[in-house]
Formats: structure tokens, C-alpha cells, sequence
């Protein structure tokens, strides 16, 4: 506030007026900022220009560049949201990937093995210090395992790098291809190494408790591969086809706008090699298999929980899939069945409440984009029960027929137990294998026990073999004239029933009445 009685002088006014006792301020500060800019500038551009200069100096005696990849935990480090998880796989794959290098490079002296985190392979590291050579794209380039040490809060840290030196021009081949294809194949290398595993689903009753996990596994060791796996070897091959195609399709699914996923309906009559199929499966693909059990899973959600948990690279089975639920027949009885399909409860759990929508849901909704590169296969010995949409091309992609032991098929499993590709009984075989059907776990339990009880020498076995064609040959062939007889039998009873139903009295079939009238003629 001015004070009374004295003008307010706009601020301007006031510094024109007293600009010449300003200036005894202003002019020592002018200069210091005159002294002190240029300096600033000329270190700061001088620094640049300098450091530019001698940049291209060192380019010409130094022309290469190092990339440092560090093992997780080496180094907090921080992106724009905080610090980066040590979920970081980089260092992982790049150490796989260059353990496969030095494996294959004789002047790779310095390795590391160390115990693989499953099963009892070893995985095999350069060591520190140690150099490894790489070609990509016809350029060279240089991997060597370096350890810092830094003392902090006192105590000693070692921090690993693995430190790749390439040269300063191909610093786009290498970030935008040779890095990427180190970690594609990486990851590679240590999905084959790690042990296959077979999960199978928790009951969901327990879903709420903190602890809970959807899933449990085992290490999966199942021996089978499509060469042990007794079966038309043309139906074999196209399988082995369907899944090779499937596997390399990703681009192809993504184009598409489809999820990468593909569903197979195993059905056949029981022992016929399903459960058998999928293990080989799995073995070939190296894909891990989650079992579902239907029973235990609570309400949809619950399996679509089970799904969103599994990892791609893997085989979702659902086996016996017509008496895990009540998944077959027509829709109408279970419009008109109000509320959940199996309602009720059994033994004191609640009945599974999973609904054919809600399995469809799994298979083929929203829920089966979630991770790529998945197989669902359901199994069943009675197809003819299940409902359509269900087992639709496009959910079920691929119906395989699992038979009786064809003689194709019985040469799979004479070799797997006796070792034999051929023998003069064969012959004999061959021709009742047409006539009888027995199923390969009929015939593999048959030439096991023959080879158990036996000398193991192939003869006997395919003796005791051919006996039990003989036998079950024979108990068709009564069965058969049984029903002949039985339809002969109730043939005759329907033609006396007519006889009787146009004579009430019988006085035909006594003669005491002629036939109709056109009998006489
Ligand atoms: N096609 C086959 N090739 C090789 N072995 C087979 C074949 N089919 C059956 N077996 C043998 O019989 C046993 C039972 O086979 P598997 O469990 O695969 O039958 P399945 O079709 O799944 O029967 P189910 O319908 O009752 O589940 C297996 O342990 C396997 O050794
Ligand atoms: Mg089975």
C-alpha cells in the first residue's frame, strides 16, 4: 500500500530512474556470468567436440562395441516405474545359449557344469574369463564371462556379466537380430533341458485357502514314442504330420487371427492305446500334459482358472470324457434339469457344476487365447454319446479312431516285446487278426506273459499267441451261432405269432380248415 500523499511510481519508472546505481550491481555480475559462460560452454561443447574427436580417434584404433548382459540380481535396476523384476530371463538364455557353443568349440577350455534345475542332466557354462567365439550372419563376434567385485555396505559383491564385443558397424545386426536370436534359441536350449511334467488339477473346493495351487506335478517318464505305439502306421503318420504341422504353424495361426491351439478326439474301445497315444504325444512334441479331472472341478470358473495356469508347449487332456460329467445326449434334458447339470453333492463335496457351455468355453472361448501352442485331447470310448458341439472340427480338429490290433499293428508290438520283425507264424497271425478282434493290450499282455512264463525265445510266445486267437476265434464263432440260433428261434416264434393272430383257433394248422381261398388253386 503507498503510503498518503506520495504517487505511485509504476516500477518501470522506478528503474529507469535509478538504472545508473543498478548498474554498479549488475555490471559484476555480468561479467562473472561473462567469465563463467563461456567457460561452461566451451567445456561442455569442447567436452563434446573433444570427446567426439577422440570418440573417432578410438574408433579408429578401437572399432568395436561391448553389450553387457548381467545375471539377475547383479545390479538393481530401474526403469521409469521402479526397479526392473529379476524375472529377467536374458542372462539365462544367453548363458544356455553359449554353453551350447562352448560345448561345441575345441579352444572352449574354461567350462563350468552345473547340476540342471530338474532331472540329472548338467548344463555346461563358460567359466569367467573365458572367451567364446560367434558367427552370425557372416560377422564375428566375441562372448567372454566377466566377474566385477565391489565391496557394498562393507561387504564383498561379485556381479557377472556376460559381455559380447562386436564390431561398431553391425551394432544394428546385432540389437535388432543376433541379440534376439541368442535368446530364441536359448530359450530353446533350456525348454529341452528341463524334465517334461505331468500336472494334474487340485480339487477347486480348496481354491479359497491362501496356500492353494491349481495345479501339482510329477516328472513326467513315460517311455512310449510313436515308434512303440502299436497302429496302422498310415494313420501314424498322418498324426505325426497333423502335429508337425501344428507346431511350426504359430505365424500361420497368428495370421489367421486364430488361437494357436489344436484339439484331438481319441476314441475307441478300451485298451486300444488312447491314454497310451498321448504319452507319445507329448514325447514327441517334448510338451509337458496337463490331466484334468472334471470331478473336482468346482463351477466354470474354476476351469477356466485351471486353464489361464497351464503353460503353452502343452498337451490339456481330458480323458473318459463321456463319465467324467454329464456331457452327452441332448441339451433339451438339460434345459429342462433348472441350475447346474449335477447339482447335488456327493459324499459331502459339492458335484462338479462344470456345464457343457462352460467346457466349450475352455476349449474354444476367450479364455483359450490366453498363451499359445496348446493341445486339447479328449478321450472316450463312446463317441457316439457325445454331444456334437463338442467334439465339432474347430474344438475337436482331429478324430482319431483308436482299433482293434491289425497286423500292422501287431508287428509294432511283436518287436517292442519279443524283438522280432518276422517269423513263419506270422502267417497265421496275420489271417485271424482279420477274423478276431482283440484289442493291442489284449496282445501286449498276451506276449508279455507268454515271454514271462516262457524262455522269451519269440516261438512260443506267438504260440501261446496264436492259441488265444484260436480260443477267441472259437468263442465267436459260438457266440455268432447262438445268435443265429437265438434269431432263428424268435423268427419262428414271430411267424407262429402271425399264424396264431390269423387262426385264433388253429384250425389251419390242423388242416380242418382249407387255406385261403388262393392256396386251392
Ligand atoms: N496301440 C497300442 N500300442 C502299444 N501299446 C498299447 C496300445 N494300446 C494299448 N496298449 C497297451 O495296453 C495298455 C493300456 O493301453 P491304454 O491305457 O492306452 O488304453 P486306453 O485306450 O487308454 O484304455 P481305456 O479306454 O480303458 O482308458 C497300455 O499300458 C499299453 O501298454
Ligand atoms: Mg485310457
Amino acid at each position: 500500500m503507498a503510503e498518503p500523499g506520495k504517487a505511485v511510481v509504476p516500477w518501470r519508472q522506478w528503474a529507469l530512474a535509478n538504472f545508473s546505481s543498478l548498474w554498479f550491481v549488475l555490471a559484476p555480475l555480468a561479467s562473472l556470468l561473462a567469465a563463467y559462460a563461456p567457460r561452461r560452454l566451451f567445456q561442455t561443447y569442447f567436452n563434446l567436440f573433444l570427446r567426439r574427436r577422440a570418440r573417432r580417434l578410438l574408433n579408429v584404433v578401437d572399432p568395436y562395441a561391448t553389450v553387457d548382459i548381467s545375471e539377475p540380481g547383479a545390479e538393481v535396476r530401474y526403469s521409469r516405474y521402479g526397479p526392473v523384476s529379476d524375472d529377467d530371463t536374458t542372462y539365462e538364455e544367453t548363458k544356455a545359449y553359449l554353453s551350447e557353443k562352448a560345448c561345441s568349440q575345441e579352444d572352449a577350455r574354461e567350462l563350468r557344469a552345473e547340476g540342471a534345475k530338474d532331472g540329472d542332466g548338467l548344463v555346461i557354462s563358460i567359466r569367467d574369463g573365458q572367451d567364446v567365439a560367434d558367427e552370425f550372419r557372416g560377422v564375428s563376434l566375441w562372448w567372454t564371462s566377466v566377474v566385477d567385485e565391489d565391496v557394498q555396505d562393507g561387504r564383498r559383491h561379485k556381479r557377472r556379466f556376460l559381455r559380447l564385443t562386436f564390431h561398431l558397424s553391425r551394432r544394428r545386426l546385432v540389437v535388432d537380430e543376433y541379440l534376439p536370436h541368442v535368446r530364441r534359441r536359448g530359450r530353446e536350449i533350456l525348454f529341452s533341458n528341463r524334465r517334461r511334467r505331468l500336472y494334474t488339477n487340485n480339487k477347486s473346493l480348496d481354491y479359497h485357502s491362501y496356500d492353494y495351487k491349481a495345479w501339482s506335478y510329477i516328472d513326467f517318464d513315460h517311455p512310449t514314442t510313436f515308434d512303440t505305439l502299436a497302429m496302422d502306421m498310415a494313420k501314424k503318420r498322418a498324426i505325426m504330420e497333423d502335429l508337425d504341422a501344428f507346431r511350426s504353424s504359430k505365424e500361420f495361426y497368428r495370421r489367421a487371427g486364430k488361437p494357436w491351439k489344436r484339439g484331438y478326439l481319441l476314441h475307441g474301445p478300451p485298451g486300444t492305446g488312447k491314454s497310451t497315444m498321448i504319452a507319445a504325444m507329448a514325447n514327441y512334441l517334448d510338451y509337458d500334459i496337463y490331466d484334468v479331472e472334471l470331478t473336482v472341478v468346482n463351477t466354470n470358473n474354476d476351469l477356466r482358472k485351471l486353464l489361464i495356469e497351464t503353460t503353452s508347449k502343452s498337451i490339456i487332456v481330458i480323458e473318459d470324457i463321456d463319465c467324467t460329467l454329464d456331457l452327452t445326449g441332448d441339451r433339451a434334458r438339460q434345459r429342462r434339469r433348472r441350475g447346474p447339470m449335477n447339482g447335488g453333492y456327493d459324499d459331502g463335496r459339492p458335484r462338479s457344476q462344470v456345464t457343457l457351455s462352460g467346457l466349450l468355453n475352455f476349449i474354444d472361448g476367450l479364455w483359450s487365447a490366453c498363451g499359445g501352442e496348446r493341445i486339447v485331447v479328449f478321450t472316450t470310448n463312446h463317441v457316439d454319446k457325445l454331444d456334437p458341439a463338442l467334439i465339432r472340427r474347430g474344438r475337436m480338429d482331429m478324430h482319431i479312431e483308436m482299433s482293434y490290433c491289425g497286423f500292422e499293428a501287431f508287428k509294432t508290438l511283436a518287436k517292442n516285446y519279443l524283438d522280432v520283425d518276422e517269423h513263419e507264424l506270422f502267417v497265421a497271425v496275420e489271417e485271424m487278426l482279420r477274423e478276431v478282434k482283440l484289442t493291442p493290450a489284449d496282445v501286449a499282455e498276451c506276449l508279455m506273459t507268454a515271454r514271462r512264463a516262457g524262455s522269451g525265445e519269440p516261438s512260443p510266445c506267438l504260440q501261446v499267441l496264436v492259441q488265444e486267437l484260436q480260443k477267441r476265434a472259437e468263442e465267436k464263432a459260438e457266440a455268432e451261432a447262438e445268435a443265429k440260433a437265438r434269431a432263428e428261434a424268435e423268427a419262428r416264434a414271430m411267424a407262429e405269432a402271425d399264424a396264431t393272430e390269423m387262426d385264433p383257433d388253429g384250425l389251419i394248422s390242423h388242416g380242418k380248415i382249407e387255406k385261403n381261398s388262393e392256396d386251392k388253386q
